[in-house]
């Protein structure tokens, strides 16, 4: 999957192509991260790429031109990648608090697409006519406000990324389907067998799969209604998770 992000700070992308997942993931070439500074697109001396607002307050907007053209090389860069440029195969996004919330079921269906082209903004905001006439889509991580587009590009590059075939290998699907599955994620335990006092649950220990299965099912479902009744409202289970509920409803009424 091409990635392109349009950034007047591309060094804080090492975070994600230097490390971890995301930094194999390049490596082994499922993944191309390419930064394209608008400020290599300006013309004047000063490199100039915001500009005082007008009709006046505070601080500065990002101009609309050198973005225009980063994005336009974007988009060139991406093709030759062999991406489809549509906003179906190859979307521009926005990260700004005004856009769609991100959740795991969208990261879900972006990962189908061939790459995208992510802007980053900074300052008081950018130019509304270059959104207007780039912006497939605006996305939002939630709503709180940050000092630029540059993390949550990273967070949506990030969580796409886990998603995409082969790279979380074998172990991917059984803590991952349970998220998706809208449930919140069961507790873990690993060596040493006592901290601080306290053991691990027992049937981790039991090498009884179908036991250890039912019961991290039941703590995602206690964890679930407990910290998050919204998610558990909309939760519909699987035919094996029905069983278990059915199963854990009995085991409550005794
Ligand atoms: N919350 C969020 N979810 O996505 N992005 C955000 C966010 O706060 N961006 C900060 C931001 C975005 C655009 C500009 Cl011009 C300046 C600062």
């Amino acid at each position: 999957m091409y990635f392109a992000v349009i950034s007047i700070f591309p060094e804080m992308f090492a975070t994600i192509r230097d490390f971890g997942i995301t930094g194999r993931a390049i490596t082994q070439e499922q993944v191309t991260i390419e930064c394209l500074n608008p400020r290599d697109y300006t013309t004047d001396n000063y490199r100039r790429i915001d500009e005082r607002p007008y009709g006046g307050g505070p601080g500065m907007v990002m101009m609309a031109e050198p973005l225009s053209k980063a994005i336009d090389d974007a988009r060139l860069r991406a093709s030759q990648h062999g991406c489809r440029m549509d906003a179906a195969h190859c979307p521009v996004i926005y990260m700004s608090p005004q856009g769609q919330t991100l959740s795991e079921n969208s990261v879900v269906s972006m990962a189908d697409y061939d790459g995208m082209i992510i802007l980053c903004g900074r300052y008081e905001g950018i130019d509304e006519r270059l959104l207007a006439q780039y912006v497939d889509m605006e996305v939002s991580l939630g709503d709180y406000v940050l000092t630029g587009g540059e993390l949550p590009a990273m967070v949506l590059m990030d969580s796409v990324i886990r998603r995409l075939p082969d790279i979380m290998g074998d172990d991917k699907s059984a803590e991952q389907d349970s998220f998706v599955d809208g449930l919140l994620d069961c507790p873990h335990y690993t060596k040493p067998h006592e901290f601080a006092g306290m053991a691990v649950p027992e049937v981790l220990l039991s090498g009884h799969h179908a036991n250890i299965a039912e019961w991290r099912f039941s703590q995602q479902v206690e964890r679930t209604q407990t910290r998050r009744p919204d998610l558990w409202q909309a939760f519909s289970p699987s035919v094996q998770q029905a069983k278990w509920l059915k199963a854990l409803a009995k085991a409550t009424k005794k």
